[in-house]
């Protein structure tokens, strides 16, 4: 158990229930500042549904999440602040630019949007609207949130769906950096992320 203080994610004895169905129960972990969890396991397995759990946008029906040793529904807005949360859906303005849809989060959380688009390497697309990108470049846009400002918490659905080989390569440095800041990272995959030595857990 961790220390107050002591900056680590903790699932206690975890369990979800979608209608009379066990999704997953008795599911604990912890990771520490700087490392990686990625969440494998067939479709349905329950991938996001704990990542939403631990994003604190759904109840577990037994059990806690804990950051840093107190239960995040003791101050759901600490935790809102804590983390990004990439979900399937890649939540874009399509009628707004590339530079548009995220200088809208730069507003929440400050950070520069033309180093974020470079980091996924859609500077030259900036002006263009987010509807007419392709879903490759959504990803990478929707992708682009990580880069702007810290936060110590990286919850992340899939994030290489659509992406090509360049791009997934791209997300390397992003995540390395994240971690070496004492950064933690929760990635639901079907396939190999660039997370060296993050611990594999399979629902
Ligand atoms: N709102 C809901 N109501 C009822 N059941 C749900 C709901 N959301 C998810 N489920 C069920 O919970 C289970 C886990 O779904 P989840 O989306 O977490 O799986 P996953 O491991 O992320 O799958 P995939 O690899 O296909 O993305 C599935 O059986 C799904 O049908």
């Amino acid at each position: 158990m961790a220390e107050q203080g002591e900056t680590v994610l903790e699932a206690r004895d975890l369990a979800c229930l979608r209608g009379e169905r066990v999704v997953f129960a008795g599911l604990s972990f912890t990771i520490p500042a700087g490392a990686a969890l990625l969440l494998t396991g067939a479709n349905g397995a329950g991938k996001s549904t704990l990542l939403r759990m631990l994003a604190g946008l759904l109840r577990p029906a037994e059990g806690a999440v804990v950051w840093s040793g107190t239960d995040i529904a003791a101050d759901p807005p600490a935790h809102a602040a804590r983390l990004r949360y990439l979900s399937h859906q890649d939540a874009l303005k399509p009628a707004l630019t590339v530079a548009e849809n995220l200088a809208f989060f730069a507003g929440l959380w400050g950070g520069a949007v033309g180093s974020a688009l470079e980091a996924v390497a859609l500077g030259g697309l900036a002006e263009l609207p987010a509807r007419v990108l392709s879903s490759g470049q959504k990803r990478r846009l929707a992708l682009a949130r990580l880069a702007l400002a810290p936060a110590p918490l990286w919850l992340l659905d899939e994030p290489t769906t659509g992406l090509d080989a360049a791009s997934v390569e791209r997300l390397g440095p992003l995540l390395e950096a994240h971690r070496a800041a004492g950064g933690i990272v929760v990635a639901a995959t079907h396939i190999p992320l660039p997370l060296p030595d993050a611990r594999e857990l399979r629902l």
